[in-house]
């Protein structure tokens, strides 16, 4: 029979796709765009708690300037207007202090922000309604803190602006600001913005480029190049985690060694490249049992694979590990020097953790796995033992 390669190809991972795709628009695909926002959240919570301590600090001490520059009989209604606006930005504070409730995090977020920009240009408005040299320019800070300190993307941080803008413009019509110095306020006020867009959109770029880098390397590090599986590294890492839950959640757990037969006769008659797709076929077939989301199948030395079987009782466990068996034989991969067979075949070792029983740890279980497949391939291969 022919081998067809099934290697996964170059850019056979999502986040390599990504990136050849491009992320212009500043979007992923649905799947990718949820992880790379979960991951944002969690940093956020962070950068916000600094941000926000900052800003409420900000904002309180500009009323320090209002008491300086603003006619006497308003500063009352600014700080009326500045105590209203700090309340959200304590609330979000307890939201960041808790550090629960994470989705709520953006939208607090964005409301906080357009409220500091409503209550700045309110604070403008009324400064104006006296004196139209009343300084303006604070508000530019507010969008700034929206582009870069607020830890939101682009069009969130774009459509704070927009509110806030709108709110000035219609601040200053309320306190009869006359349409000329209107227009050349709003024109200073517009143009720090694109500024602030363009920053945030390089910035939001090189983010989201970082994220499909750093996810496409390790991924990278865990995986064995040839068949794609897990490799050695992370298969070790993964048994020691799920022997711990399963001590920990009282479940089961087993291992399936599992040693393609008589492979270097393989190698000697079809050549190494026609071994490397057989190595390929099989970690499909392997694959395929470890199926659910905490079970693995890994790679673990030259013609050496695994598969970890998470809250599998050891019938089970037993039933999957024979289909594998029977899954590699059903490849029909012609072996004309196997004394076996006269196809590529495996041999098991099963080894499963029970749960009732004192335990010895996870290098335990494979060393029986690997007593197992020792059994299974003195008992004439193409077969599994358990132990
Ligand atoms: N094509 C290919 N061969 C590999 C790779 N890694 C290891 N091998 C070969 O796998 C063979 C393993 O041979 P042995 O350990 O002697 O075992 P075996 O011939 O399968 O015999 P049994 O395990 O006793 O049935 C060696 O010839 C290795 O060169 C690989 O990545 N590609």
């Amino acid at each position: 029979m022919e081998i067809v390669s099934k290697k996964p190809a170059e850019g056979e991972s999502a986040y390599a796709r990504q990136l050849l795709a491009g992320f212009g628009n500043l979007r992923f695909t649905a799947t990718l765009e949820d992880e790379f926002r979960d991951q944002q959240r969690h940093i956020n919570v962070k950068l916000l708690r600094t941000s926000l301590l900052v800003g409420l600090c900000l904002w309180l001490l500009f009323g320090v300037s209002d008491w300086l520059m603003a006619p006497s009989e308003l500063f009352i209604p600014m700080l009326v207007v500045r105590v209203l606006v700090a309340v959200p930005m304590l609330g979000l504070g307890y939201l960041l202090w808790r550090g629960r409730d994470l989705l709520l995090l953006t939208p607090m977020t964005m409301l906080s922000l357009v409220l500091v920009g409503l209550g700045a240009s309110a604070v403008v408005g009324l400064g104006h309604s006296r004196d139209i040299h009343y300084p303006y320019e604070g508000l530019l800070l507010v969008c700034m803190a929206g582009f870069f300190l607020a830890g939101l993307r682009l069009n969130e941080a774009l459509l704070c602006a927009a509110v806030t803008l709108l709110g000035f413009t219609a601040f200053e019509v309320w306190a009869g600001l006359p349409m000329g110095m209107l227009l050349a306020n709003l024109l200073f006020l517009l143009s720090g913005n694109v500024i602030g867009a363009v920053g945030c959109y390089l910035l939001e770029y090189k983010t989201r480029e970082q994220f499909l880098t750093l996810r496409l390397n390790r991924e990278l590090a865990e995986q064995d190049a040839l068949t794609g599986l897990s490799n050695r590294r992370s298969f070790d890492a993964h048994l020691e985690t799920l022997w711990q839950q399963a001590e920990r959640d009282g479940r089961g757990l087993s291992v399936l060694l599992c040693d393609v037969d008589h492979f270097k006769s393989y190698n000697d008659h079809y050549g190494h490249a026609a071994g490397d797709l057989v190595l390929q076929r099989i970690a499909e077939v392997l694959q395929e049992a470890a199926r659910r989301p905490l079970d693995m199948a890994a790679r673990v030395g030259g013609e050496e694979f695994a598969v970890l079987l998470y809250d599998t009782e050891p019938a089970d466990a037993q039933r999957l590990g024979s289909l594998v068996v029977e899954g590699v034989r059903g490849l029909g991969i012609s072996h004309a020097l196997s004394v076996t067979s006269q196809l590529v075949t495996i041999s098991v070792g099963l080894a499963s953790r029970q749960h009732e029983k004192p335990q010895d740890g996870a290098q335990a279980l494979l060393a029986q796995a690997d007593r197992a497949l020792y059994r299974a391939k003195d008992s004439g291969r193409n077969q599994l033992q358990r132990i």
